[in-house]
C-alpha cells in the first residue's frame, strides 16, 4: 500500500545539529561521498522537506545540506532520512545510527532508499506531481506511472543511487546537487522530443526550488528490463574468445544516432584558433596534474603531449571543428542492451567532478567516440592474456557503424581522436591510482602506446 504524502517544509529546529554527529560519520562512507579522504567538519541545512512525520511509525525527511571539509569548498547533498522506533532486520545495513538529542532523540535514523515503503513514497508523489516545500515532483504529462510498483535499491556502488519499481522505471537520485540545468535531465528530455529511441524518455523528475535557484534532483524513466551493460557484455564475450564487432558496431550507428538528434535539438558552435587553443591547454594542464599525482607518468609525458601540440599545430593552421552537445562520459559502461539486441545509451550527467557549465558545454562528437574506443581497449587489456586483436576489430566496425549513420568516419580525423583518446587515458590513469590501484596497468598499458605510435 502506497504512503499518502502529507508532506511539508520544515524548519523543526535542532533537527541538523541531532543529526550531525551521526552523518559526520556516516557520509564519508558512502561510495557517492565526492570529497574522500578529508573528514566532514559540520553541515549547513540547505532544505529540510519532512515528507513522512516522525510521529508516524515511520518518519520521512528530505534533506538537502551542504557538508563541509578542511580546504574545500562546501558540496550540497541529497538525503533521505527515514526515521523509525527500531530498524527491521532487512534494514539493518542502511543504518545510520541512534540519535541522542532534539527532537527526534531516542529514535533510529537510516538510509530511506532502502527501505520500500519509504522509496514507495517518491513514486507516489511523482505520480501525483506533488509540490511539497521546495519540491516540485513532476511528470510527462503523456506518461502514466502506475500505482503500486513495488520497489528496490539497487546495491551496485554507483555516483548517485537509483530505486527500480516493479521492473518498470528506474529512479536515479542525484547526491551531489549544484543549482542549474542538469544534462541527466536535459538531453535525454531534448532526444524524447526529437524521438530518438536509443535513450530511455523520462517519465517523472524532482526539481526543488530554492532561493530562486532550481536544482534537479532526480529523474524516473522506464527501466530497461532484462538488460545486460556493454562492459558485462564485452567481458563475457572476450573470455569466450568471441569477436564483438558486430555489437561494437551496433554501439557505434547508436552513438551516431544519438549525436545526430542532439545536433538537431540543440545549438552547435565552430571551434577555431582561439577554442582549439583553450581545448589543447585544458589537455596539457590535465597531463602536467596526471603526472604530479602518478609519478610513473613521467617517462611518457613527452610523447603524450605530442598528441596534444599535433592538434595545436592544426588549428594553427586554421582547421576549425564543429562542437554539438554531447554524452560526455561514454563508456561501454553507460550502454544497455535489451534482450531483443536493442541499444540504449544512459546516464547523461557528463564527468560528475566537472562543474555544471562545462559539462553543457558543446564539444566535438570525437570526445564520446574516443570514449568508446578507450573502452574496447579497457576490456581487452583487463583480459588474460591481453587481446589486442579483439580490441583492433572492435575499435574499426565502431567507427565504421558510427560512419554509416552519420556519414562522418571518426578515423579520417586521426589528430582529434589520439588527442581525444590520450586524454581520456590519462584521466583513466589517475582514476585508477585513487580508486582501483589494481586496475592501474590497464590504462598504463594504453599510455605506452599512445606515447610512442598512432592508434589505428
Ligand atoms: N533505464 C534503465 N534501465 C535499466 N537499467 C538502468 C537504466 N538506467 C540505469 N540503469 C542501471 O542503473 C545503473 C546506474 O545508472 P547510472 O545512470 O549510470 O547512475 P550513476 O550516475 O549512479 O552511475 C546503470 O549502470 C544500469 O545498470
Ligand atoms: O562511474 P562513472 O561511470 O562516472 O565512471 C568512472 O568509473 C568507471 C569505472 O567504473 C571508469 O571507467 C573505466 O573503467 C571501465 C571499466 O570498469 C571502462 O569501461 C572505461 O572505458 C574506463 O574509462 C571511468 O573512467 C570513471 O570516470
Amino acid at each position: 500500500m502506497s504512503e499518502a504524502v502529507i508532506g511539508t517544509a520544515t524548519t523543526s529546529p535542532g533537527l541538523l545539529a541531532s543529526l550531525d554527529p551521526l552523518l559526520r560519520e556516516w557520509l564519508p562512507r558512502q561510495r557517492w561521498f565526492a570529497g574522500k579522504g578529508r573528514p566532514v567538519t559540520g553541515f549547513t541545512l540547505v532544505a529540510a522537506t519532512e515528507l513522512l512525520p516522525a510521529d508516524r511509525r515511520l518518519g520521512l525527511y528530505h534533506l538537502l545540506v551542504q557538508a563541509h571539509q578542511p580546504a574545500a569548498p562546501w558540496d550540497c547533498y541529497q538525503l533521505l532520512i527515514g526515521v523509525r522506533e527500531a530498524l527491521p532486520p532487512h534494514l539493518a545495513p542502511a543504518l545510520i545510527g541512534h540519535v541522542e538529542e532534539g527532537p527526534l532523540a531516542g529514535r533510529t535514523v537510516y538510509e530511506a532508499l532502502h527501505d520500500p515503503r519509504a522509496a514507495e513514497v517518491l513514486l507516489e508523489a511523482l505520480r501525483s506531481q506533488a509540490r511539497i516545500g521546495g519540491l516540485r515532483f513532476e511528470r510527462d504529462p503523456g506518461q502514466d506511472i502506475r500505482p503500486g510498483l513495488v520497489p528496490r535499491v539497487m546495491t551496485a556502488e554507483q555516483s548517485n543511487t537509483s530505486v527500480v519499481y516493479g521492473d518498470t522505471f528506474i529512479l536515479k537520485l542525484l547526491r551531489r546537487v549544484v543549482p542549474g540545468v542538469n544534462p541527466d535531465l536535459e538531453l535525454p528530455l531534448a532526444l524524447a522530443r526529437e524521438g530518438c529511441p536509443r535513450v530511455p524518455a523520462p517519465t517523472a523528475w524532482l526539481n526543488a526550488e530554492l532561493d530562486g535557484e532550481s536544482y534537479v534532483l532526480g529523474v524516473l524513466q522506464p527501466f530497461v528490463q532484462g538488460a545486460t551493460d556493454g562492459w558485462e557484455l564485452a567481458l563475457r564475450e572476450l573470455a569466450k574468445g568471441e569477436d564483438f564487432s558486430a555489437e561494437a558496431r551496433a554501439l557505434g550507428r547508436a552513438t551516431a544516432e544519438v549525436h545526430t538528434a542532439l545536433a538537431h535539438a540543440l545549438p552547435s558552435v565552430t571551434l577555431g584558433a582561439a577554442q582549439l587553443r583553450l581545448l589543447v591547454d585544458g589537455m596539457v594542464e590535465r597531463l602536467d596534474a596526471a603526472v604530479q599525482a602518478v609519478p610513473a607518468l613521467t617517462p611518457y609525458a613527452p610523447g603524450l603531449r605530442s598528441a596534444f601540440s599535433a592538434l595545436a599545430d592544426l588549428a594553427a593552421e586554421g582547421r576549425t571543428w564543429t562542437a554539438q552537445r554531447i554524452h560526455g562520459d561514454l563508456h561501454l559502461g553507460q550502454c544497455l542492451r535489451s534482450p531483443a539486441g536493442q541499444w540504449s545509451l544512459i546516464d547523461f550527467e557528463g564527468e560528475p567532478s566537472k562543474p555544471l557549465a562545462e559539462r553543457r558545454m558543446p564539444q566535438p562528437p570525437a570526445r564520446d567516440v574516443a570514449g568508446m574506443l578507450r573502452s574496447f581497449d579497457y576490456a581487452a587489456f583487463s583480459a588474460d592474456p591481453p587481446a589486442p586483436g579483439w580490441a583492433h576489430a572492435c575499435r574499426a566496425a565502431y567507427c565504421s557503424g558510427y560512419a554509416e549513420v552519420s556519414g562522418s568516419d571518426p578515423r579520417t580525423d586521426p589528430v582529434l581522436l589520439r588527442a581525444y583518446e590520450t586524454d581520456k587515458a590519462i584521466y583513466e590513469v589517475v582514476y585508477e591510482a585513487r580508486h582501483r590501484p589494481d586496475w592501474l596497468p590497464v590504462p598504463m598499458a594504453a599510455i605506452e602506446r599512445y606515447a610512442t605510435s598512432d592508434l589505428f
